[in-house]
């Protein structure tokens, strides 16, 4: 996979579960949801989403069902159970009645506890007194719920293929990681697969990572994948021979700008679609491969002038959503410029975005609009709730 619009043919899902049942109004900031989402309809606006994929032939992965049938690999199930438990949270006795527990309920329940996390009081009953079980609320997360599983973009990436599990930033997401090391490690599908880079590597998050051409990629800069992260990226596709050339964007280290996704994203080989605001501003700084290992870093200089240098082309259409600037920040605010492509020149949005999808419209793009209102809650659209596996080339 090298591009971000040949015709999409796999991609991974994660279909909204327990865990959205898990946010409150007192955990929701630290879960990094912007309000309560209404789980059912969550559920079938996202199955509403899996349609659209499925009708334009897209192979839809559920990771659910892929994390379950990894954990029947008894190397899995371990690592799962693993991941799972907190020795600092639960204390030691604790953790290990978890773990004996864990290690013997069926794959799905280990997903379901996974996913979906744990309370105190759920917790099997104890053999002995635990002062860690006494003085927690019952309502406390033994194990974490991962709201942001939804996102499956940020989680890992592929490049070529080869797959890069991402370094995520925020602490409510960090446990999705193990997660997707597991299903990579032993589905039987991809335990062959090569990896790119690391997880236990300074932040990289799929949402900030670009395929804008083969062999070259972008990644944002900002509220998640560091300096460091971005530089490291780019020296495991030097060395691996996957990319010629890597931009680093920086991007306001902002909550609607956490990701590169959300301000920019590709709808044709030689186009995008943006954040009226950022087209202007938008720099950045080419890493190529220097002698014996190096980074070679240049720049900065303006993105669009630089990405289409990188790419070969004369040009990186801008599509122009021409919207005024109270419109602009609210469309961007709810995932307008964050399209997902299946082929080029047609892509997924939120049809909440009237405006933009219009002018998309207007300049040739299909757009497929699909319901939103729920699954917007967490500030993703299209792009952040997916992660592409296979494409076909775009020419
Ligand atoms: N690529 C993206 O922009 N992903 C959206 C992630 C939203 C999630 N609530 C987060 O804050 O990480």
């Amino acid at each position: 996979m090298d591009s971000e619009v040949g015709p999409l043919r796999t991609v991974l899902l994660h279909r909204p579960g327990n865990e959205l049942k898990r946010l409150t109004p007192r955990n929701n900031d630290q879960l990094l949801f912007d309000s309560i989402p209404w789980v059912d309809r969550a559920q079938q606006e996202h199955d509403a989403f899996a349609e659209v994929l499925r009708g334009r032939g897209v192979e839809v992965l559920l990771l659910t069902d892929v994390l379950t049938e990894a954990l029947a690999d008894a190397r899995a199930h371990a690592a799962g159970v693993h991941a799972a438990v907190n020795d600092l949270r639960l204390g030691e006795n604790l953790a290990d009645s978890l773990r004996s527990y864990l290690s013997r309920v069926d794959p799905p329940t280990l997903t379901e506890v996974l996913t979906g996390g744990m309370t105190f009081e759920e917790l099997p009953a104890a053999e002995g007194p635990s002062l860690v079980r006494k003085m927690h609320h019952p309502h406390d997360f033994a194990v974490d719920p991962l709201p942001n599983l939804l996102f499956t973009r940020d989680s890992s990436v592929w490049i070529a293929d080869r797959v890069a599990i991402s370094s995520l930033a925020m602490p409510a997401r960090r446990r999705e990681t193990a997660l997707l090391d597991l299903i990579y490690a032993y589905h039987p599908r991809f335990r062959h697969a090569a990896r790119a880079y690391g997880a236990h590597s300074a932040p990289v998050e799929g949402g900030d990572v670009m395929l804008l051409a083969p062999g070259v990629l972008a990644v944002g800069v900002g509220e998640r994948t560091t300096p460091a992260g971005a530089e490291s990226l780019a020296r495991s596709v030097f060395a691996d021979d996957l990319a010629h050339t890597v931009l680093a964007v920086p991007i306001e280290q902002e909550r609607a700008t956490m990701h590169l996704d959300t301000v920019c994203t590709m709808v044709d080989s030689d186009a995008v679609v943006m954040y009226p605001l950022a087209r202007d501003s938008l720099v950045a700084y080419p890493m190529r491969p220097g002698d014996d290992g190096s980074v070679r870093v240049d720049g900065p200089e303006p993105f669009l002038h630089a990405a289409a240098e990188a790419m070969g082309i004369e040009k990186l259409r801008v599509i122009d959503t021409g919207l005024d600037p109270v419109t602009a920040e609210r469309e961007q605010w709810d995932d307008g410029n964050n399209t997902l492509a299946l082929a080029p020149g047609v892509v997924v949005g939120y049809e909440r975005n009237v405006e933009t999808n219009a002018r998309l419209e207007e300049a040739g793009i299909e757009v497929l609009a699909i319901a939103g209102s729920e699954l917007g809650s967490g500030r993703g659209g299209p792009r952040c709730m997916s992660c592409p596996i296979v494409r076909s080339p775009a020419d």
